[in-house]
């Protein structure tokens, strides 16, 4: 822009010109996208158009360049969506997620692949690995720990029973609300439905502001929302979009005890992931029950220097294996010192499963 415009006259001719710039640039994004997809089809007729190791590239580089006034995650979260939406041209994305419709899950869902995403909502994380394996979707997601309850059993559990590949990684701040309905007597909430896990982030702040109200426990935060349309002496702590789904008000915002509460999400495919540069690496390993067992499988790691980012002992369900440790760490498993640790560990464990490398979570 050579000259500032100065009157408000001006800056929307200014707003107008630059619309139509975007629009003309973003339609001609699309063409390349589009042309992509072409060239991938005549290659292989299967082909996989989505590409989890690129999109996390194109939104890092996004990043880097942002000089603002926008902020880097805004402006890759705009990206995140023209992506979606060109890749969407070609054949939405079918994502199953771990439902109903509203939870923390869902949001997660189209965070990663952006709102032209299909997501379907599933009744339990095993029928996500379910609907994945028999293709009827691309991919899948399921949550895996929480910053302040710790992992989620099922998911690792799944895992050793399929041969379901990690693709990607999520990571969502979990903002809960208390929610209530337009027919809802505030001053007369005497019940309040939730999560567990959700009750369990909050309980600081009910002790302190709802002593006493009945906590009911219900299968999810989005149920908790769609019971509370149906009494006038209850409210609900859920999330925005459970909030928004059931057009209930927020009685009081952000009400975790903890102000950094995330939650991570595993992407569950059938695809190998190329190196996208930063990159982590999962994997199961079953080891023999014997003294030092956990001290032989973490010395490798150790000795190549690479980070460890999560350690998890499961009992094995075997019987002969007394334990199953679920590691992630930080590289591609085409790296050739991952690789090297790999075959150490393969040589001590009594099992290894490389569960998959995937790009380290860019929004
Ligand atoms: C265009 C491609 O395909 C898809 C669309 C992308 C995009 O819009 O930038 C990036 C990766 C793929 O998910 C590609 O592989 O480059």
């Amino acid at each position: 822009m050579t000259d500032t415009p100065k009157d408000l006259d001006e800056l929307r001719q200014r707003i107008d010109e630059l619309d139509g710039d975007i629009l003309r640039l973003i339609s001609e994004r699309a063409a390349c996208a589009q042309r992509v997809a072409e060239i991938k089809t005549v290659e292989d007729p299967q082909a996989v158009f989505y590409r989890p190791e690129r999109e996390a590239q194109v939104l890092r580089r996004i990043m880097a360049l942002n000089q603002g006034p926008l902020d880097s995650e805004e402006m890759a979260r705009l990206f995140r969506e023209i992506m979606s939406a060109c890749l969407a041209l070609e054949q939405p994305i079918k994502v199953a997620y771990l439902g109903p419709e509203g939870t923390f899950t869902q949001q997660a869902a189209l965070k990663h692949f952006g709102e032209s995403a299909l997501s379907m909502p599933m009744a339990a994380i095993d029928e996500v690995f379910r609907e994945v394996e028999a293709g009827a979707v691309n991919y899948g997601v399921v949550p895996v720990e929480n910053s302040t309850e710790g992992v989620v059993n099922h998911t690792l559990d799944s895992f050793m029973d399929s041969s379901m590949r990690i693709c990607g990684e999520v990571v969502l701040r979990i903002h809960h609300h208390l929610l209530v309905a337009e027919t809802t007597r505030r001053d007369k909430v005497s019940r309040i439905y939730s999560h567990p896990q959700s009750f369990a982030q909050c309980r600081k702040w009910l002790d302190a502001h709802f002593p006493h109200a009945e906590r009911v426990p219900v299968s999810s935060n989005a149920e908790a929302a769609r019971l509370v349309k149906t009494e006038w002496h209850s409210a609900a702590i859920a999330g925005d979009m459970a909030a928004k789904l059931y057009g209930l008000t927020r009685l009081a915002e952000k009400i975790e005890d903890s102000p950094d509460n995330s939650t991570r999400f595993l992407i569950i495919g059938n695809q190998d992931v190329p190196m996208s540069g930063e990159d982590k690496t999962s994997i199961v390993v079953a080891m023999r029950n014997q003294p030092g067992a956990l001290h032989d499988l973490l010395e490798p790691f150790h000795r190549h220097q690479i980070d460890l980012t999560r350690l998890e002992t499961r009992p094995s369900r075997s019987g002969v294996w007394n334990y199953v440790f679920f590691i992630d760490f930080k590289g591609h498993c085409e790296e050739p010192r991952v690789a090297a640790v790999l075959e150490e560990v393969q040589l001590r464990a009594a099992e290894l499963k490389v569960l998959g490398s995937y790009p380290v979570g860019v929004l």
